[in-house]
């Protein structure tokens, strides 16, 4: 006779099927309860209103985890043709309509069922803090064109306003160290450098500012869970377009007909009015009397004595404050790594000096020498495609961004290095736009979210061996049941 095999009992064999698929069922359950919904993603729109341009930015998070860093991203950019809107204060409706193309755009981005319930934000900058200064209702004329299109959009919008300088530092700080995943995970923070047309902005966390010296200056924030005590700063006319206004000014003080400009190259010429290049709140007190209409502006192609404009536009004699920057402005001493954007990066970009682990301040400087000296046909041959008003331009746009992270922000040869040149961080603009949007939306919590103790594999792994080793404590304690296996030799 065969020994029976005690698991082939039809008690024990049911009991197992059974627990196999108990065990099969949890293990799928706990696997799939966690994976994410067919994922549906939400939107928001912002619009930056630059001096020289605006810019739409169509963000995206998926829907289910709006409070979660790192999830925010820039899906679609579009370049609204034309100047920035403060450039419309003689035809404000032409501000809104040159939006329209870019809507058109944003509404084919964003799915339509969702179109009703994305926000839509304008900000405006540096050039319509300008206009507005000079003439506060051609800037209010300007916001009800560009508020009329935008109420147009099937979009929720939002509002159309000026960002103060403050606001302008505090959110491209804000971007830069949320791309990077800094804030939640509490690392030490990178600071923004913003250059613009019109203005340019400097944002970083330092030990020695805790907000009591020069409070304007100050910008706090709790982010999850931690606090951050941010010095930022925007100083109004030091954008590169205002800037080169303001060194063309200072070469001109004595209405000449014709001046040698060091920041322009070699064979360069243009003829200039007078009334354009003062038709600005940066430089019209300085308007000489009795200038003729037009001066002819000649280039020589000298960095060192480019330089030396660029540098009498900035005022060192005074500082009420411990450390200043220029002008008087409290600053306190640089701290840590620094990603410089916008037209930092342009213009840097231009001059193949993005890499500063390569070029150091002084190979900068040489290579602004060569560059500067470069005749200006050389320069129109070796470059067809570049706009001739950027091309000529790159000479002083790249010594007025030297000057002002040396001379301006105290930068120097050992911690020159730790500027990045950055145009965008995985994949999104770096600029105030989307930390403005996260802020709006309050995206960014102040506390940090409440994290599950395990990881979700960790606790399917251990649900999934419990119940086998319950399963197999249930086996064992039916042993009583089992039939007994005869152990005595067989007689036949
Ligand atoms: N491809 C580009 C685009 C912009 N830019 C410059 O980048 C700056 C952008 O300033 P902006 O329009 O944001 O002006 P703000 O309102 O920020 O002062 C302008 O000086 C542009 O000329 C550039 O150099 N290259
Ligand atoms: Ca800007």
């Amino acid at each position: 006779m065969k020994e029976k095999n005690p698991w082939h009992t039809p008690v024990t064999i049911i009991i197992t099927v059974i627990g196999v698929i108990a065990i099969v069922a949890l293990v799928t359950v706990a696997v799939l309860q966690n994976r994410p919904l067919l994922q549906k993603y939400k939107y928001g729109i912002v619009l930056d209103a630059g001096s020289s341009h605006t810019a739409l930015y169509i963000y995206e998070w998926p829907a289910e985890k709006d409070n979660n860093t790192g999830r925010v991203e820039q899906t679609h950019s579009c370049k609204v043709k034309g100047p920035g809107i403060s450039s419309y204060a003689a035809a404000p409706w032409k501000a809104g309509e040159s939006l329209r193309d870019c809507m058109r755009e944003a509404k084919l981005q964003v799915p339509k069922k969702r179109h009703h319930e994305t926000p839509l934000y304008l900000g405006a900058t540096a050039g319509m803090r300008l206009l507005n200064k000079e003439d506060s209702s051609a800037s209010d004329l300007v916001f009800k064109a560009v508020e009329e299109t935008l109420q147009k959009s099937p979009f929720s919008f939002q509002g159309a306003r000026i960002l103060s300088g403050q606001e302008e530092g505090a959110f491209g700080w804000v971007t830069v160290n949320y791309l990077d995943d800094r804030l939640k995970q509490g690392l030490e923070t990178t600071g923004a450098l913003d250059l613009g047309g019109a203005s340019t902005q400097i944002s970083f966390v330092s030990d020695n500012y805790d907000g009591s010296e020069s409070p304007s200056n100050a910008v706090t924030f709790r982010l999850y869970g931690n606090d951050y005590n941010l010095y930022t700063h925007s100083f109004l006319c030091y954008g590169k377009d205002q800037a080169l206004r303001m060194t063309l000014a200072q070469q001109t003080q004595g209405s000449s007909s014709e001046i040698s400009d060091p920041c322009f190259h070699p064979g360069y010429t243009d003829t200039r009015n007078y009334s354009v290049l003062y038709d600005s709140p940066c430089v019209s007190s300085r308007k000489p009397q009795g200038a003729p209409a037009t001066f002819i502006h000649r280039g020589i192609g000298n960095f060192q004595q480019c330089q030396a404009f660029v540098k009498s536009v900035f005022n060192f004699t005074h500082c009420k404050y411990s450390r200043c920057s220029f002008n008087g402005v409290f600053q306190p001493l640089l701290q840590g790594p620094f990603g410089a954007f916008s037209a930092y990066y342009f213009v840097m970009n231009f001059l193949n000096l993005t890499d500063t682990s390569i070029h150091s301040l002084e190979t900068v400087k040489e290579k602004l020498t060569s560059y500067c000296a470069t005749p200006w046909d050389q320069l129109r041959q070796r470059y067809p495609d570049v706009k001739i008003k950027y091309l000529a331009e790159y000479c002083f746009s790249g010594t007025y961004i030297l000057t002002l992270l040396t001379e301006g922000y105290n930068f120097t040869s050992e911690n020159y290095s730790n500027i990045k040149f950055i145009k965008k961080i995985k994949g999104s603009d770096a600029g105030w736009t989307l930390g403005y949007m996260l802020n709006l939306t309050n995206m960014i919590p102040a506390e940090a979210p409440d994290t599950p103790i395990l990881p979700h594999a960790s606790y399917v792994s251990i649900v999934s061996i419990m119940a086998i080793v319950i399963f197999f404590l249930f086996i064992l304690s039916l042993r009583p049941l089992w039939p007994r296996c005869s152990k005595q030799p067989q007689i036949v």
